[in-house]
């Protein structure tokens, strides 16, 4: 059984395709852990679809499923390509509903599923806004240098979100993740950036399209269009590898 190995501007995932849609949750934990697996902050894995060209699972590294995961979308799309299993333009079913991608060499931008704001709250000393973009994110628009991961925890378990700083400085925008179901700060996060977008422009901080700076320093897109989300940028197959012995049944 062979697993790749993604990096998508820093959110990185083991991702693999198969038959089989069975419960991947505690292969998800297996496989994501940074010590006696391969480490990453998700899972996906790609099944046949009689409509799309595939649809997919998608783990948190703490073995919690959920709907969406912009980076991974675009790891999944450039993994489905150069597998073989769709063409450079494709469409693909999440937990969110379907998502279209582009591949252009190791470049990926993704159509994201329609956002929903989910209100405006003051708590823990912070005002902030939520909007789901496949999954929930809370955004704070201060300075990112006030990240601060306890009042994040804090704020993920209270509202059951992501939670993400945002700062738009010289019209481009900078944005740290604390992410639910990693329980930490990730190098990026793509629906976090794509809330952060929707929370900036709010305010009318910026235009129709921004160039978006996660923790990793990697430059991405997000852009609207028609109303539409779309996030675009580089994504790394870093390595696969094959997985065998014992436990292989478990998770093909
Ligand atoms: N941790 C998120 C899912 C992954 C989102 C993130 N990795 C992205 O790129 O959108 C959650 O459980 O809501």
């Amino acid at each position: 059984m062979v697993v790749s190995k993604y990096s998508a501007s820093g959110n990185d995932f083991v991702i693999f395709h198969t038959f089989r849609k069975i419960d991947r949750s505690g292969v998800a934990k297996v496989l994501c852990n940074r010590f006696s697996g391969i480490g990453a902050d998700g899972l996906i894995v790609l099944l046949p679809h009689e409509k799309y060209d595939f649809e997919w699972q998608f783990y948190n590294a703490d073995g919690s499923e959920a709907s969406m995961c912009g980076n991974g979308s675009r790891a999944a799309a450039h993994y489905a390509f150069v597998n073989n299993l769709a063409d450079k333009k494709m469409k693909f079913l999440t937990g969110a509903g379907v998502i279209e991608a582009e591949v252009e060499d190791n470049t990926v931008e993704s159509q994201l599923t329609p956002y929903k704001f989910l209100g405006k709250y003051e708590d823990f000393g912070k005002k902030f806004k939520i909007y789901d973009t496949g999954v929930p994110h809370i955004v704070i628009l201060e300075n990112i240098n006030n990240f601060d991961k306890n009042l994040a925890r804090n704020l993920r378990e209270k509202y059951n979100a992501n939670v993400n700083w945002a700062e738009v400085r010289d019209n481009k925008l900078y944005v740290r993740t604390y992410e639910r179901g990693v329980e930490d700060e990730t190098l990026a996060c793509g629906t976090g950036m794509c809330a952060s977008f929707l929370v900036a422009k709010d305010n009318n901080l910026i235009g129709e399209s921004v160039k978006v700076y996660p923790k990793s320093g990697e430059e991405l897109t997000v852009s609207l269009k028609n109303g539409t989300l779309y996030f675009k940028g580089k994504v790394k197959h870093c390595f696969s590898a094959v997985m065998d012995g014992k436990n292989e049944r478990d998770f093909v």
